[in-house]
C-alpha cells in the first residue's frame, strides 16, 4: 500500500492554492506518495469584525493546525512565514522553507479609479505598512482592512476605498498580478519578515521528506529577518519589517526599527559573509535599539 502523507492548510483560496504548489513540489520528490490535502478553518479565518491585534494576534491562524498536527490528524502544514508567531511549539518545528516569491508590498486600485494620484483612502492592514505609507502618500487617509484577498478586493471595488496595499506573492499566487498598479521597491516599504516564503511545519520525524524543499540559503534569510523581529519584541502588531537578500557571499539585511515614544522609524541596513551571518539579525536589531 502506498503511504499517505495529509498536508494541512487553512481554507482560503490562497492557502489551498499555496498548499497545493508545495504537494506538487512533494510529488515530484516522492513519486511514490499519495498526498492528500486537508483544510481547515482557523479561529482567525471565522472571526472577522475586529482586528488581529485585538483578539490575539497571528496565533490564531495557526492554532488548529498545530493542534491537529500534535493529534496525528495531518502529517504537515503549509503556512505563509509571515503568518507564523515568533515562537512555534516545541514538537513542531519549521521544516523547511520554500522558494521565495516576489517579496515586495504593491498598490492596486479599485476598478475605474487607476493612476491614483496619492489622494484619498489607502486600505492596509498592518501598521507596518501604515507608518511607511503615511511617509509615502502624505495626502492620503489610511484605513484598517480585513479579510482573505478576494473580500479585500470586493471592498476596494464596491468604492470603500481608492486604493489597497498588499503583497505581490499573495496576488501572483492568485493569478491576480494583472490588478497591481505599482511595486515598491523594499526601499519605500520595507516587507514583512519572511514575506514570500512558505514554510512546511510538522513534527521532527517529517523532516527527511521536506527538506529538498527548500533552496539554499533560505534558512539563514529567513531566521535573521525573524532573529531581528523576535529581538525587538515585535510580535503581531509591532511595525516591524526585514528584508534580507544574498548578494555574492553576503547576507544583507535591512531592518526597520520603530520608536514607541516618538513614532518615527529608522531603516538600516548591515551585511555579513552568510557563512558568519548566524547572528546578524539580533546585531542589527540591537544596533538600531541602542542608537535611538
Ligand atoms: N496578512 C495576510 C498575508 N499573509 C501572507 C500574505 C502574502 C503571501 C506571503 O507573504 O507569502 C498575506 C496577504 C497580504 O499581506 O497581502
Amino acid at each position: 500500500m502506498k503511504r499517505k502523507i495529509r498536508v494541512g492548510s487553512r481554507e482560503s483560496k490562497l492557502a489551498v492554492v499555496q498548499s497545493e504548489m508545495i504537494i506538487q513540489e512533494l510529488k515530484k520528490l516522492h513519486p511514490q506518495l499519495e498526498i492528500e490535502l486537508v483544510t481547515m478553518k482557523t479561529t482567525g479565518d471565522k472571526i472577522l469584525d475586529r482586528s488581529l491585534d485585538q483578539i490575539g494576534g497571528k496565533g490564531l491562524f495557526v492554532k488548529e493546525l498545530d493542534r491537529a498536527l500534535l493529534d496525528g490528524e495531518i502529517d504537515l502544514a503549509v503556512h505563509c512565514l509571515k503568518d507564523m508567531p515568533m515562537e512555534t511549539p516545541e514538537e513542531l518545528p519549521i521544516l523547511a522553507y520554500s522558494r521565495r516569491e516576489d517579496p515586495r508590498d504593491v498598490l492596486v486600485p479599485a476598478k475605474g479609479k487607476e493612476n491614483w494620484n496619492g489622494q484619498g483612502v489607502i486600505g492596509c492592514s498592518s501598521f507596518r505598512r501604515r507608518i511607511q505609507l503615511q511617509k509615502l502618500y502624505p495626502d492620503a487617509e489610511v484605513r484598517g482592512i480585513r479579510g482573505n484577498i478576494q473580500t479585500r478586493l470586493q471592498k476596494l471595488d464596491s468604492g470603500q476605498y481608492d486604493v489597497l496595499v498588499l503583497a505581490a506573492a499573495g496576488l501572483k499566487r492568485l493569478g491576480l498580478e494583472e490588478r497591481i498598479e505599482r511595486y515598491f521597491s523594499p526601499e519605500e516599504i520595507l516587507p514583512a519578515a519572511g514575506q514570500g516564503i512558505l514554510v512546511v511545519q510538522g513534527r521532527e520525524e517529517m523532516r527527511e521528506l521536506v527538506k529538498e524543499l527548500q533552496p539554499e540559503e533560505m534558512e539563514v534569510i529567513a531566521e535573521n529577518e525573524r532573529a531581528f523581529v523576535r529581538r525587538l519584541d515585535g510580535g503581531c502588531s509591532s511595525p516591524v519589517a526585514a528584508y534580507g537578500r544574498i548578494q555574492q557571499d553576503e547576507l544583507v539585511l535591512t531592518g526597520l526599527y520603530y520608536e514607541e515614544d516618538t513614532g518615527n522609524y529608522v531603516i538600516a541596513t548591515k551585511r555579513a559573509e552568510v557563512r558568519a551571518s548566524a547572528h546578524l539579525g539580533w546585531e542589527l536589531a540591537d544596533e538600531l535599539r541602542t542608537k535611538h
